[in-house]
């Protein structure tokens, strides 16, 4: 079939090394790259993070679960699609590559948890938010109540690690995988912005108290979610071309909510979804990211040098978006 067929092409394709996939770059843009190319730069990460040795990985498996979990991504979505899936992973990438702390702190597990948890985090996004599902009575919400979407993504995320040919974690002890499926959904789960709006207060003290104790489970699963945050976020650190554009996605994306809440539950938006406000998306955008991302990039950078070129990306949009503001 041609599912196998494109398997097998994976399978024999000589893999491009980071440098020349630019993957190791925070301001990487996959816009452009052939569709082919992004599986292997997703293959290329798990190589380079030494994933397929560490973990025994069949890798006619890894190409199959990696060509399964992009077909998980619906390409009639404008954002939340395999595009942003892969930035989401490569940001995550970047972060390990550059700061020899983190590959020391985690553990190999760990660091397979953060790379699968980044690339299945919005899998089969519909292009509509919690609110919306649990509004519209979808079946998601009958299923999992609050934080759903998160809830379906982790859920597809292990129907693909369980799927026939896909089972790339066959190499694992029963104890390791159990410890591993638990950090993926905590991983997936912190992708819901009310998580991380809740923990990061505390992730905030820890870093100014600079008194990050390595050893507590509790801490590093916080650092592993406010990583997992960062990297879903990195967008808004990219610079100003990329950012217009993925701005432009995103916004026909809410856009698109806002009209379907206005038509089917006769409900006004909130303002970032109404294409009434559309003048107003440059202040909106700087208050987003003053009230979301930058204290996240603030604190990542305090804690991690390595990581200054995501605050100062961010800086710098915001200072692009307050002039159109104006
Ligand atoms: C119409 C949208 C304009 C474009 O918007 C964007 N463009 C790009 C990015 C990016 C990550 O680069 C991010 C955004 C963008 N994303 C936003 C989100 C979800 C992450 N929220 C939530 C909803 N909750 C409010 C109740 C906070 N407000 C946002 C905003 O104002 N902008
Ligand atoms: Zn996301």
């Amino acid at each position: 079939t041609a599912a196998q067929q494109e398997i097998q092409t994976l399978q024999e394709a000589t893999i491009p090394s980071a440098e020349s996939l630019h993957i190791l770059d925070f301001h990487f843009s996959d816009f452009g790259l052939p569709e082919d190319l992004t599986t292997q730069a997703t293959i290329r990460m798990f190589l380079d993070l030494n994933l397929v040795q560490d973990f025994n990985i069949d890798y006619k498996s890894l190409c199959q679960w990696v060509l399964t979990v992009r077909r998980g991504y619906r390409n009639n979505v404008p954002y939340h699609n395999w595009s942003h899936a892969l930035s989401t992973a490569q940001s995550m990438f970047a972060m390990l590559m550059a700061t020899k702390h983190l590959q020391t702190t985690f553990s190999r597990l760990e660091i397979l948890a953060l790379m699968i948890a980044t690339l299945n985090h919005d899998i089969d996004h519909r292009g509509v938010n919690n609110s919306y599902i649990e509004r519209s009575q979808q079946p998601l919400a009958q299923l999992y109540g609050h934080s759903s979407l998160e809830n379906h993504h982790y859920n597809m995320c292990l129907f693909i690690l369980n799927n026939t040919g896909s089972q790339i974690l066959k190499g694992l002890s029963a104890e390791d995988y159990k410890t591993l499926l638990h950090w993926i959904k905590r991983a997936i789960l912190a992708t819901d912005l009310t998580v991380y709006m809740e923990r990061r207060k505390e992730f905030f003290s820890l870093t100014k108290k600079s008194r990050v104790n390595w050893k507590s489970e509790k801490h590093r699963e916080l650092l592993r979610s406010m990583l997992m945050t960062a990297s879903d976020l990195s967008a808004i650190t990219k610079p100003w071309p990329e950012q217009k554009r993925i701005a432009n996605l995103v916004a026909m994306e809410f856009f698109a909510q806002g009209d379907k809440e206005k038509e089917e539950f006769k409900i006004k938006p909130i303002d970032i979804m109404n294409r009434e406000n559309s003048s107003r998306l440059p202040y909106m955008q700087v208050e987003y990211i003053d009230e979301i991302c930058y204290p996240l990039y603030k604190a990542l950078s305090r804690m991690f040098d390595t990581c200054s070129p995501l605050l100062s990306g961010c800086k710098k949009n915001r200072e692009n978006w307050m002039q159109l503001a104006e």
